[in-house]
């Protein structure tokens, strides 16, 4: 087993950086259905472009590298528990690597583990099966969208859908309304895998498993598989789109599985996975350890470069679109004169701050001046190299979560600008709108894109609250991103959410009677 430590950190490593085959020719197939000058469109692009960038720079497609989470089957006989610490030990090496982000944090203290090894993390589940090799398969699934997952209790009432009852209708009820209530925060378009039965921790273990199966597979089972067609057309049209942006993609793919309930429960768990779907697999010599082939198909071998002709066409009606080039700190004044879908390009210094400075900032002060500053919802990856740090992966985080914080944190500091994904809520517009400041979208999942636009880091406070969670200040470059919120009132958030929601509403009623 000498090289088992090896195949898994390889296994993890191409996990985290180079979206598998069957992934990339889905999302190729989204872009290609959206009109390239949209922001869905212009979004589809960009994230084209951040994996060929991760791949290239062997770095994390996405800065949330996940809670890694293997499936192991070993031969009759194998050492389960010597597997075990070399999982573990190729997951410290690939977080000191910056392959992985630190993301193992103590639940109480929110201390930082610092190299992904805690109780809990990483994930190992074992199974034994007749077969001489060992099959390890792996999920990076990041904290966004596992925050979507949604787990329903038939009968229930849902929203825009009226009654879902206890069969395949009902079902169907339970599966739209999941894809509608992520909206674009789990970074649409997304993957999901639905788990049918079971109990509540059975039931989300299968719409997990749901998420090991391959894109372009089709279901042997005659009712689920007309169950995912329904879903994949029908979600389709609920116009949520890339990042909640609005468009014709909101779903890439959809895969059910069905297991025995108790006759009291009737439990339809839904697992959503961002577009940067992360999951790999390896199948391993069970003497040596020795890698013998993927699982998936590579990435590798689906480029992503788009057609010359699409990229210009988007070029050109890109430049009707109004883009304002600011640098930071930011005036009062210049933010009230943008507007909802204005691209916004920052240069200057520009500081991260995510759930635990939000929290800090209520009632302590802040260690540099705030006043018309950009605070960018984001916990990247970062590397020492002597004594200077290094952006290695730095795309937005979910910005919903400082929602009871922003709009006070807003006025009490003076800040003028607030970029992160999937929008906030009627708070911080309201924030927005009395004090003079936006809110911009940047793109979910494009931690390489943004990684380059920073050029030095110029200093670090509260390095207690761990990397992710820490308040960097960065020398920023030429930082683009939508205004999806502004100064006089209008969130195109809540724009396509009450869209889709009437959209939702036209799927009420029966269809598997
Ligand atoms: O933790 C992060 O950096 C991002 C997270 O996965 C999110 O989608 O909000
Ligand atoms: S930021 Fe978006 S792409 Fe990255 S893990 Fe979170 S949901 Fe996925």
């Amino acid at each position: 087993m000498q090289q088992f430590e090896e195949s898994v950190y390889r296994l993890i490593v191409e996990t985290s950086t180079n979206l598998p085959g069957d992934v990339r020719q889905t999302i190729k197939a989204a872009r290609a259905s959206e009109d390239a000058a949209t922001r869905a469109g212009l979004s589809l692009s960009t994230i084209g472009r951040n994996i060929e960038m991760a791949e290239c720079n062997v770095s994390p497609i996405c800065q949330d590298t996940g809670m890694p989470t293997f499936v192991v089957h070993t031969p009759v006989g194998a050492n389960q528990l010597i597997m075990k610490d070399q999982i573990r030990a190729a997951i410290a090496r690939a977080t000191k690597d910056g392959k992985l982000r630190t993301n193992s944090v103590d639940s109480l203290t929110g201390a930082n583990s610092g190299d992904n090894l805690g109780p809990g993390t990483p994930v190992i589940h074992f199974e034994q099966w007749d077969k001489p090799d060992i099959d390890i398969r792996l999920i990076l699934k990041g904290g966004g969208c596992e925050n979507k997952n949604i787990q329903y209790s038939l009968p229930a009432e849902l929203e825009g859908l009226g009654k879902a009852g206890r069969d395949l209708d009902g079902i169907r009820k339970c599966i739209l309304h999941a894809v509608y209530q992520a909206q674009g925060q789990g970074c649409s378009a997304g993957f999901i895998g639905v788990g049918i039965g079971g109990d509540r921790t059975t039931g989300y273990e299968l719409a997990k498993q749901q998420l090991f199966r391959r894109v372009d597979d089709v279901n042997p089972h005659e009712d689920l598989r007309k169950l995912e067609d329904y879903v994949m057309d029908k979600a389709n049209r609920l116009g949520i789109g890339t990042m909640g942006f609005g468009g014709e993609v909101t779903l890439l793919g959809c895969k059910i599985g069905v297991m025995n309930r108790l006759p009291a429960s009737f439990f339809v768990s839904v697992a959503y996975n961002c577009w940067a779907y992360r999951r790999q697999g390896v199948l391993l010599n069970a003497q040596t350890g020795d890698l013998k082939a993927w699982l998936y198909p590579e990435g590798t071998e689906v480029s992503m470069a788009e057609e010359q002709g699409a990229a210009a066409a988007a070029d050109a009606q890109q430049s009707e679109r109004r883009e304002v080039r600011l640098t930071m700190p930011l005036t009062e004044e210049q933010v009230r004169d943008l507007r909802v879908g204005d691209i916004v390009i920052l240069s200057g210094e520009m500081h991260t701050g995510r759930d635990a400075l939000h929290k800090h900032l209520m009632d302590h002060d802040s260690p540099v001046d705030l006043n018309g500053a950009v605070i960018y919802h984001c916990g990247p990856v970062m590397m020492k190299d002597g004594d200077t740090w290094q952006v290695k992966a730095a795309g937005p985080t979910t910005s919903i979560r400082e929602e009871p914080y922003q709009g006070d944190i807003l006025k009490k500091f003076g800040i003028r600008a607030v970029i992160g994904k999937g929008g906030m809520g009627a708070k911080t517009l309201a924030a927005l709108q009395e004090h003079g400041a936006v809110y911009l979208n940047a793109i979910g999942g494009a931690a390489q894109y943004y990684a380059e636009c920073f050029t030095h880091v110029n200093s670090v406070d509260f390095m207690e609250f761990g990397i992710p969670e820490a308040m960097w200040h960065l020398q920023t470059r030429d930082f683009a991103a939508i205004v999806t919120m502004d100064a006089h009132g209008n969130s195109l958030h809540a724009e396509v959410e009450r869209d889709s929601k009437a959209k939702l509403a036209q799927f009420k009623d029966p269809v598997f009677a």
